[in-house]
């Protein structure tokens, strides 16, 4: 760990540079000074939560005290929610599907969905479903569906798969594995396309050889989920969910590693990441601790500069997931109407995804003139994999000369400083996360990072960050609506 002021950085290199939210005219010293004792008891508060899974105040969704266990699953341990053994039957699964099954079409929403598309689109990439099954290593294709309730896109969705398995050569049947992913085992966005989609592809013509394996809750008798009843009955391979860990803390369990294996993404370095990151966040020490003092100082910038929007700005294509991923998290987490003694507070920054260098045409107009009500937090990847050299394919054309020889990695890295520069130049506040490269392991300590932070700004905040309570509004009438429908 080093600090230099205005950063923190773990071995590994991951870095949070917060040079442009903390100092004179952005949270400062006086800030952090006013709120040291809350600090200190938000700090033993999660020691707390990670010794026990106890948080005071949070009661599950049916009223009854719940246990917050996400800080367990970085470690792999007997008895643990990740075991070797639990691990070992994933790594297996996976290995199952390589060179077997065509492809997966995961189910999902929420949590349920957006982590398992971010360690997708960070494994795989945008073009691994036009890869042939070498380049995959044997992989499946995959496809995500659940997420919305399209009727186009599911539509084409199951005309695509039919006709893949028309016109790929497999010397025999085309299989497919629906993974239907759903904590509460009933959400009407998964399950409603989950059926549309395996009706359709069971008469499929030619044959389609339809597998289905769930993820949900795995309690028994009468907190049984529907889906869990109904793969016993139906004797589906069955993955947990487990009690403690709710959907947008989901991604380090079997919700996000299930999905992940069937491309071999490797599960093993992105848990090593989390657990590199919870280590560092065990110190006291808010200059040495990242999700501490992420936390502190974008609670302190809303508190006490207004700063109530939080822009999510990752450079790189393959990262807007993350900023997506991001998004559940912070909104669900905080998005609070009361604290956790039932006053009014109406707490929580609002979550806004933006991708560099693309949104720089778009949303920094606004980022850089509009209300200073904004905290912009980049991400930047230090070494790229691949990283084209600009040619210099026109020389006669002066201005496009200059751009030649330089690295695309330079440029993105360049248009990111210069825009945190010229925000900052107008006391517009932003930080920045370093990844050292983009892979499993930096992937594992950002998130592992951000999911921490939350649960140090519910304390901060007072609320109860691991609840959401406000998403039942709309289920009590969408219910009754559906049923009318049903009359109609
Ligand atoms: O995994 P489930 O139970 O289908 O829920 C999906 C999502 O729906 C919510 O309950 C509400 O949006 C999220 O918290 C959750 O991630």
């Amino acid at each position: 760990m080093s600090k230099q002021a205005g950063e923190i950085t773990l071995p590994s290199g991951f870095s949070f540079d917060y040079r442009h939210l903390y100092g004179e005219q952005m949270v400062n010293s006086r800030d952090i000074a006013a709120i040291s004792e809350r600090l200190a008891a938000a700090h033993a508060a999660v020691k707390h939560m990670r010794a026990t899974g106890e948080v005071r105040g949070h009661l599950s969704k049916d009223g009854q005290p719940e246990r917050v266990l996400f800080t367990q699953l970085p470690y792999v341990r007997p008895g643990n929610l990740n075991s070797p053994a639990s691990i070992a039957r994933l790594k297996e699964f996976g290995q199952s599907l390589q060179n077997n099954v065509h492809a997966i079409i995961s189910f999902g929403i929420g949590g349920s969905y957006l982590g398992n598309k971010v360690l997708f689109d960070i494994g795989c990439g945008e073009f691994w479903n036009s890869k042939g099954t070498e380049e995959r290593r044997g992989y499946p294709k995959l496809y995500f569906s659940g997420n919305n309730m399209d009727p186009r896109r599911t539509a084409e969705l199951i005309e695509h798969i039919t006709y893949e398995a028309r016109t790929t050569a497999c010397h025999g049947t085309y299989r497919v594995l629906l993974l239907v992913i759903s904590k509460s085992g009933s959400t009407l966005d998964t399950m409603s396309t989950f059926m549309v989609v395996y009706d359709a592809l069971k008469k499929a013509n030619p044959a389609i050889e339809v597998q289905v394996a769930a993820v949900t809750d795995p309690a028994a008798g009468a907190a049984e989920t529907l889906l869990h009843k109904l793969a016993v009955e139906q004797g589906w391979p069955l993955f947990s969910v487990p009690d403690g860990v709710g959907g947008r803390f989901s991604v380090f369990s079997e919700v996000g590693l299930v999905t992940a294996v069937g491309t071999g993404f490797d599960i093993d370095a992105f848990l090593a990441g989390a657990r590199a990151m919870d280590e560092a966040c065990r110190t006291d020490d808010i200059w040495s601790n990242p999700a501490m003092l992420n936390a502190a100082l974008k609670y302190l910038a809303a508190a006490r500069y207004g700063r109530n929007i939080e822009v999510f700005m990752p450079y790189g294509d393959y990262l807007k997931s993350v900023a997506e991923w991001y998004v559940q998290l912070l909104a669900e987490s905080l998005g609070k109407r009361t604290d956790r003694s039932g006053r009014e507070v109406l707490y929580g920054r609002t979550p806004l995804v933006a991708v560099g260098t693309t949104d720089m045409h778009a949303q920094t107009q606004q980022h850089q003139d509009g209300q200073r009500d904004k905290v912009v937090q980049f991400i930047k990847i230090a070494n790229w994999q691949t990283d084209p050299v600009i040619p210099d394919a026109f020389p006669a054309a002066a201005k496009l000369s200059q751009m030649a020889g330089l690295r695309l990695s330079q440029a993105l890295d360049a248009a990111r400083e210069a825009n945190a520069e010229a925000l900052s130049q107008d006391g517009r506040f932003n930080a920045t996360f370093i990844l050292p490269a983009m892979n499993a392991y930096h992937l594992g300590e950002l998130l592992y990072l951000l999911a921490l932070s939350v649960a140090y700004e519910g304390e901060l905040a007072d609320v109860d960050a691991f609840d959401q309570p406000g998403v039942e509004a709309y289920k009590r009438l969408l219910g009754p609506m559906l049923k009318q429908l049903h009359g109609k």
